[in-house]
Formats: structure tokens, sequence, C-alpha cells
């Protein structure tokens, strides 16, 4: 089957085949010996095609020797026989084999046709001398079936009519037609190539496509691509075909060029080739090799020198290039040493932690006489040998130590994280960001710090937002909306600078990782250092509605010995039992941090901020709670083991402020109002931060109350709160109430709107459970407003700068400034009580945190009765809340194991904290008249 499909390739290659190949006719040669031989005979086995032969019956002897490639046709044709007497005897031909022949089966029909031609069928128009193929049939391509119109055979009109002469040689005596065929295109070449002599060519029979596809697929035995290396090692020029042909005659070129156009592609590409012409030009060497490696066994012999590997021709390319380019004339003497190369000098650190530090050569040098006796009976402090000038010690610093055998700690600012293994809290969820739950995303109001918002701070670059920033006074962080220096200059952007410096993560960034104390449970301790006032990380959680609070602590929360509940912003609460480690710093009286809310993009947020001092890397991180437990059996020991401690977890102690007669007061309340009190003094810069615009809620019954409420807990407590509630009931009206850090001008502006307009109260407060105002927010805010108002406005020793800041803006909004508010509601004010300046860069904070009852608690509780724990009770002023910055923290207390009912005391009130150990009834704001509804209750202490 091969054989029939090399066939025509054969008949294409032989029609190029010059030389002795016309002229033998030697029949006797076998398949074996065609190949390759120019001298071979041609398989030229011709028989007679029981098909498409059938109308030939007796074929022409060939007469002279240009018939190679009709010697090939015939030798299909010889191949076809059998295949025909095959088919007639009805047996199966096996599939690889016949695949292209079989497409050709006897088909008697056309075998009579073709042996007798019907009457209607085209009369041939061959001569009868002459034979006449069926070229299809040979090529094998009228698989594909025939077309027939009328009823006339296609098969006849596509016959070719073939002179005599190219019947020539064709040779019963070649065997195996196949054999040949396949090797037949090894010789092409050679044979093209001798084609340059040949005179006269045969005419070639027109060859099908797919004849010549089969050939390519006949795989030839020596493959193209080893025939094109081969013509590229050679090295020799190449021949030129085309020059040869030049000198042929018209029809010998014609001839062979049509031969070329019949060879495969990659045979014509190697046409010219000395490989393809079988033409050595290289002398056969002989090698040697060992081990896979070439052994040159007489290097004196004439062998050309191995090339060198590509890569390095080129380097040596390129140097020589390079060099030539540098000195075109002067060519460097062989051996000569390169100046250009130097040797290589071998470099040293001469910077680092100890570098340049060498020991002194007088080691006495510089020691007082004291000393210098103490080091001479300190042999090993003695230098011996060479100074190790590798890794010195700090011999300027580190001997006087060592003399003087003090024990010293090597400051470490780097990342200290504490190793692997330590106890970590129970799985917790962390959460970056605060989420709203429930209800309270539709109560909260998105942005009511917006219209505050819209006025930018007049700092220049220069000034960098600094401590006179009135954003940064106001706690309101800088960005582009609200600052017009830029993100480069401006220094009040610390939770952006919190998020890019924690968006990468890991240990150092971040700054701080929980840790287990000795006795307050988790805490947090930095594992970096902090500067100043440098913000560390954000309270972030779930903010939650009041009613939700109190549900949670209820259902949830109720067996749990701490609450991480916080007062937030329009009396919502961050319960960050889901949110950031925030949560686990614990409370100092001495603390090193601050909580501090601030408004970010119109949006409040919490976050801890180091104190006035740096903090070191190990430090646990505290802030004061300011925590308010309302309740005796709250109260909780405090184990900061500060030197002022408190000794409970408590509020902090207010400052001791002087009243001021109530003419003064009024006097600046006027004053205030005609907006023409700003006044301006050059102060400290801590004293011009401290812009503090307060308006405080109390009255006097409160205040005679003030501390005696947040701990008494008495039998008639509920009726004299009630008492104390009505009163305030009546006192209630409007009232603006700022606890926060003056909230400022720019807070103001709005309330003073907001009073115009007729709303009773305006607080803009970290301490959100408020018990006062609030009409608006959330179910349980709606509460009547208890407080009363005193108002007053002190201002603080401000800088010409931001007065003038501020005023501007005012003016610019054309408001009628803080003060005309806060008049407002002091109007409604039965008694003023004056208050000094409040917080300064910390809001009030309420926290709402549950924490153990401390077994001491609970014994006082159980000897004393409801009696207030006395360690409760604030003593002085600790440092911090001299300066005003603690937040509010109040713990809510167990209301399980009370029945009594109980109502927020004053200092609650006025915190704006609410905090029941609740019975139910005092839970309930239908029962409790005027008292506020929002009460949180606390289940959960143990
Ligand atoms: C918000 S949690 C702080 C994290 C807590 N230590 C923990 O392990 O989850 C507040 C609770 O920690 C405890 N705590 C914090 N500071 C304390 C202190 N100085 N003295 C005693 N207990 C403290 C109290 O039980 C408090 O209720």
């Amino acid at each position: 089957m091969a054989a029939i499909q090399a066939a025509p390739a054969v008949a294409e290659l032989d029609s190029l085949l010059c030389g002795s190949s016309f002229t033998s006719n030697d029949s006797t040669e076998t398949s074996s010996s065609n190949f390759a031989s120019p001298s071979s005979t041609p398989p030229t086995t011709v028989s007679p095609d029981s098909m498409s032969l059938a109308s030939e019956p007796d074929l022409p002897k060939p007469e002279s020797g240009i018939a190679p490639s009709i010697e090939a046709v015939i030798a299909v044709t010889d191949s076809h026989e059998p295949r025909a007497e095959q088919h007639a005897s009805g047996q199966q031909t096996p599939v690889g084999e016949d695949a292209i022949v079989v497409a050709e089966p006897p088909r008697p029909t056309e075998s009579s046709e073709l042996a007798e031609p019907s009457p209607t069928s085209r009369p041939r128009r061959a001569r009868s001398s002459l034979p006449v193929y069926n070229l299809a049939k040979l090529a094998g391509t009228d698989i594909h079936g025939k077309r027939r119109s009328k009823g006339d055979a296609v098969v006849d009109k596509r016959r070719r009519t073939i002179s005599e002469g190219t019947l020539a040689n064709h040779d019963d005596s070649a065997p195996n037609g196949s054999t040949d065929a396949l090797e037949r295109p090894n010789q092409a070449g050679q044979d093209n190539a001798d084609a340059s002599r040949t005179r006269g060519s045969a005419p070639v029979l027109h060859k099908p496509k797919s004849a010549r596809v089969s050939k390519k697929s006949s795989s030839s035995p020596v493959p193209a691509r080893l025939t094109r290396r081969a013509a590229r090692l050679s090295g020799a020029p190449v021949e030129n075909l085309t020059l040869k042909l030049s000198a042929l005659g018209k029809r010998g070129k014609k001839a062979i060029e049509k031969g070329f156009g019949r060879l495969s592609r990659e045979l014509l590409r190697l046409k010219d080739t000395d490989e393809f012409a079988h033409i050595d030009t290289r002398p056969v060497r002989y090698t040697v090799w060992s081990n896979g490696k070439y052994v040159d066994i007489d290097p004196s012999q004439e062998t050309p020198a191995r090339e060198p590997p590509r890569k390095k021709v080129k380097v040596d390319e390129k140097a020589n290039n390079d060099e030539q380019k540098a000195a075109p004339s002067e060519k460097p003497e062989a051996g000569a040493p390169d100046p250009a190369k130097k040797p290589r000098q071998k470099k040293w650190l001469e910077k680092g932690l100890y570098a340049g530090q060498e020991a002194p050569t007088d080691i006495f040098k510089g020691l007082t006489a004291q000393e210098k006796k103490k080091l001479a009976s300190l042999p090993e402090l003695m230098r011996r040998g060479k100074p190790n000038k590798t890794f010195p010690l700090p011999m300027y610093n580190g001997l006087r130590i060592l003399i003087h055998g003090r024990d010293f700690k090597l400051p470490f600012d780097v990342c200290n994280p504490l190793p692997p293994g330590q106890p970590k809290p129970a799985a917790y969820r962390t959460m970056t960001k605060n989420r709203f739950v429930g209800d309270a995303a539709s109560y909260w109001k998105k942005t009511p710090h917006i219209e505050d918002f819209a006025s930018k701070c007049v700092c220049k670059p220069e000034d960098g937002c600094g401590e006179d920033c009135q954003n940064r006074i106001m706690l309101y962080e800088c960005d582009e909306t609200n600052c017009g220096i830029g993100k480069e200059y401006c220094q009040n952007r610390a939770f952006q600078d919190l998020q890019e410096r924690t968006k990468k993560g890991g240990r150092y960034r971040i700054g701080v990782e929980v840790f287990k104390t000795k006795d307050r449970g988790y805490g947090v301790r930095s594992n970096r250092c902090f500067e100043p006032n440098q913000i560390i990380m954000e309270y972030t959680g779930e903010i939650i509605t009041v009613a939700e609070c109190e549900r949670r602590m209820n259902e949830e929360y109720k067996d749990n010995e701490c609450y991480y509940l916080m007062s937030f912003d329009q009396n919502m609460i961050i319960d960050a039992t889901t949110g950031s480690i925030a949560r686990f710093v614990n409370h100092s009286c001495s603390p090193n941090c601050r909580m501090i809310k601030w408004i970010v993009a119109g949006q409040p947020r919490m976050a801890l901020f180091a104190g006035d001092r740096p903090i070191m890397t190990g430090e646990e991180l505290t802030y004061d709670y300011n925590f308010d437990p309302f309740s005796a059996k709250n109260v909780q020991k405090c184990l900061c083991g500060s030197p002022n401690c408190r000794g409970v977890l408590g509020p902090k102690p207010k400052e001791v402020k002087t009243p001021k007669p109530a003419k003064e007061e009024k006097k600046s309340v006027k004053t205030t109002r005609t907006t023409k009190t700003t006044k301006t003094s050059k102060a400290s810069a801590k004293e011009k931060a401290t812009v503090r615009t307060t308006v405080k809620v109390s009255t006097k019954t409160a205040t005679k109350r003030k501390v005696k409420d947040a701990f008494e807990f008495d039998g008639d407590e509920e009726e004299e709160a009630a008492k104390t509630v009505k009163k305030r009931k009546i006192k209630t009206s409007t009232g603006v109430k700022r606890t926060v850090s003056s909230a400022g001008l720019k807070a103001a502006k709005g309330a003073a709107k907001k009073a115009a307009k007729g709303v009773t109260t305006i607080k803009r407060s970290v301490s959100t459970i408020s018990v006062s105002s609030k009409k608006k927010t959330g179910p349980s805010s709606s509460s009547k407003v208890v407080t009363t108002k005193a108002a007053k406005v002190t201002k603080k020793k401000t800088t010409t700068a931001v007065q003038r800041g501020v005023s501007k803006k005012i003016a610019g909004k054309k408001s009628t400034s803080t003060t005309t508010s806060t008049a407002t509601s002091a109007k409604s004010t039965t008694t003023a009580k004056p208050k000094t300046v409040v917080p300064s860069r910390s809001p009030s904070l309420t926290i709402v945190a549950a924490g153990v009852t401390t077994p001491a608690a609970q014994k006082k509780k159980n000897s004393k009765g409801s009696s207030t724990p006395v360690s409760a009770t604030p003593a002085t002023s600790s440092s911090a809340s001299a300066k005003g910055e603690l937040p509010k923290l109040t713990i809510s207390g167990s209301g399980k194991t009370s029945a009594r009912k109980w109502t927020p005391s004053r200092k609650a009130l006025e915190a704006g904290v609410v905090l029941a150990g609740s019975p139910a009834s005092a839970r309930s704001p239908a029962k409790a008249a005027g008292s506020p509804k929002i009460k949180l209750v606390s289940s959960g202490a143990k």
C-alpha cells in the first residue's frame, strides 16, 4: 500500500532523474538495489492494470531512456494488480494496508464501461495507437468518487493522452515498486543536481496533490533536518543551481524547474546544498571519544582547531570590539598587565553599631582616680592583646559601667514580640471597622458632623496642622476636604496614618499584642515604641443601640466576667466583644495612653493614643477608664499598681472647681452671646490646645449628690432618685450639652442653628448612653431630658491664630457663635453651676464594661450591705485628671443579685450615662417616671 502512495512521488522524482537511469533498462535489479543508485534500474514493472489500464492492454515497450516517470506510473498500476485480484476474489484487505488503494475498488460497471464503452459515452479522443491512462485512478484521487453529468463518466473526461514515449522503460522486473518508491526521494537531490546535465527531460505526469502529500508522509529515509544540519556544517560554498540552469536550454530548464516545483518544500529548500547533491567538501575526520568526551589523539595533526563555543566567541568579539574602539591603533602587548584591571581591594565596614569606637590606647584616660583604682583591681577589664576592632565593646560608656558594676539594660527599640506559645484569650473575632448591628444603622445620623466638617482649617504648610490647628483642637481629623495644606505637610491625620502603618500587617507595624497579665486577665502591650500622642490602635466593634446593649447584657453576656462595651456617639454603644484588640486594654490610674474619639471624615471613631510620654517596647498599654460603677456591687478593686491608684475601678476625680458668682457667669454668658468674648491670650502651647467651650449640665441638688448618688444604695434610693428626677424634669426644657472637649466653635455653630430651629437639645458627647436629651435616636433614648442647664463658656487662653481662625470660620458661616446657643440654654436654667474647663484632648467616654466583681468588693458589699464602698470614692485628682483627659467609664452592675430598684445617679445623669443594676421595674421606662429610659442592666458580673 505504501508503495502505491509513494509511486506518484517516484514518478515525480524520476522525471528529474538523469544520466544512467535513462539509459539503464536493467530489469534484473531488485528493489533493494534501486536505492540511491543512479545506475540502478528504476522500478519499471509494467503490468496491465486491471482497472485503469484495462483499455490499454499492450503497453509499448520503451524505446528510449526518457521515460522514467512513466515507469513509476506503471509501477503503480502494477501494484494495483494483485489488489484487483484480491477484490475480485472477495478477500478482505487489512485496513492499514488498503487505506488508499481500497478507495478504488474494482467496479464492475466501470470496468465494463471502460472495457466496453456505452454507446452514449463520448468517443475517445485518444488515438488508438497511444495508451490512455486514468490518472485519477493512478494518483488515487478517484476515491472521492466520480462526478457524473448526464450519465457521462467524468473519469473519461479526465483521461489524458500521453505520448507514446512516456511509456518507455516500463519494466516488469521490479518486483517491489513500493520499496523503490520509498527510497527514491533520497535520490532526488542527486538526480536534480545531475539534472543540469540533462538535455532532454521526460515530461512529467501530472501529480495530484494527494499523491504529493502521501509522498511526504511516506517518510523519507534521511530526515530533512539532518540533511540541513549537514549542509550548515559543510561550510563549503553552495552551488547555485540557478546558474547551472541558465546553462541549460529552454526545454531542459523548463523540465527541471517543473521538476523542482513538484519537490516537497523541504527538498526545495535544500536543493542548492551540497548535501542535497551529496557532495562532500570536507575530509572525513576520525575522532576518538572516551567516556563521552572527545579525545584529541594528536593535536599536531592538521585538524582544524575546534570552534569555541558560540557564546564565548561572542564575548571575545565584543571585548575585542570594545578594545578596538577604545584604542584602535594600539594593541596591548601580550602578557602586559591590563591597566584597567586593578587588583580587587577588600572593603571593610566602617560604619555600624560600634565601628569607630576603638578602645582607647590608654584605658585609664578620662577616669577618675577612684575609677582608675578600681579598674586596676579588675584585671578582667584590663586590655590584653590586640584590641577587638571587629566588634569592640562600647568602650566609652561601657567601661565605666563595668567598673562601677552597675546593672544595665540595653534599650531595645526594635520589635520585641512575645515568644510563641503565649496564652491567648478564648477564640474571639476581630473586626477592624465599626459595624452597625440591628436598629443602630437606621437610627444613626450619618452626617451629624458634616456641617461642621465643611469648613477648612487655616493652617499653612509650615504649621503642619500642629497644636494650633483648629481641626485638631476640635478633634476633627484633617483630610482633603477640610485641610488645605495637603497630606505631606499635615500632621493631623492620625487615623490615616494608622491605616497606612498597619496596612501591610506584621507585628511591628501593628505594634501591639495581647498578653496575659498576672492578675487582671488579659492586657495589651506594645511591641515597639510609640511617640507621645501617637495613635496606637482603633477601638472598633459593633455599634448597637442601648436597647440592644441591654438585651445582650441580659441574655448573651449574662455569664461573662468582662464586658467590652463602651459608649460611643449618638447614644450608641460600641460592643467590642467582636472588635479590635483594643478591648483588652486594661485600666490604670496612671495610664500611658488615652482613649479619644475623633471625627474622621464626618464620622466619629475611637482610638487609643499614646499619652504625653513615649511608650517603650514591652510596656503594658493602659488608659483611665474613668469607670463609673453606679453600684457598690460593681465596684472592683483596682490592681493597676500605680502610686496614685484610686483603689477601685472608679470614676476619675473631678477637678476642684471654684464656683464663680452668678453675676460673673451671667456676664460671661452675655458677653459670649454678643460674640465678643473671644479673648485671645498668648499662653503655652498646651493651653492653646485647650480651647474648650464647655456647657455642663448640673443642678445644685445634683451637685450635692454627685458622688453620693454614685455609690449610695439604700432602700430609699429609688424614691429619692425619683424625686431627683422629678426635680430635674422640671428643669429640663432645652439644653445644650457638650461634654467633649469643647467640640469647639464649629459644632457650636450647628448647635446655634439647631437651637434657633427649636431643637431642644444638642449634645455632642462621647458619653453616649445618655439620659439627657435626644429625642431623635434610638427608642431607648427618647427619654425626657432630665438635665437642666447652666451654661458657661469658658475659654481658656487661646492663641490669636486659633481665635482668628475660628472667628473667621464663624463669620464665614454667618453663625452666631457657640455661645449663642449656650446662652439660650442658660436661660432655661434655674441654677447655674459654673464649671471650669473639662477635658483637653480626650472626650468623656463612658465605658459600659462590666468587670468581675472582685472578692474584696463582694466582701464589702456583704458586710456593709448597700453602703458606699469608701474605697470607691475618688480621693484626689490625678495629674491626668487635672488635664481633664480621662474618659468616663461606666460599669454596669449585676442586676441579678439585687432585687432593689436602682436609679441612675446624678453622676450618671451628668455624665450622660445610665446604668441600671436593675430590677425590671427600673428598667421599664413606663414605671420610672422621669427616669431615663436608657438603662443598662448588667447581670453578668460574678
Ligand atoms: C475591658 S476589660 C479589659 C480586658 C480584660 N482584662 C480581659 O481579660 O478581657 C475590663 C476588665 O478588665 C479588668 N481590669 C482592667 N483593668 C483593671 C485593673 N486596673 N484592676 C483590676 N481589674 C482590671 C476588670 O475586670 C475590667 O472589668
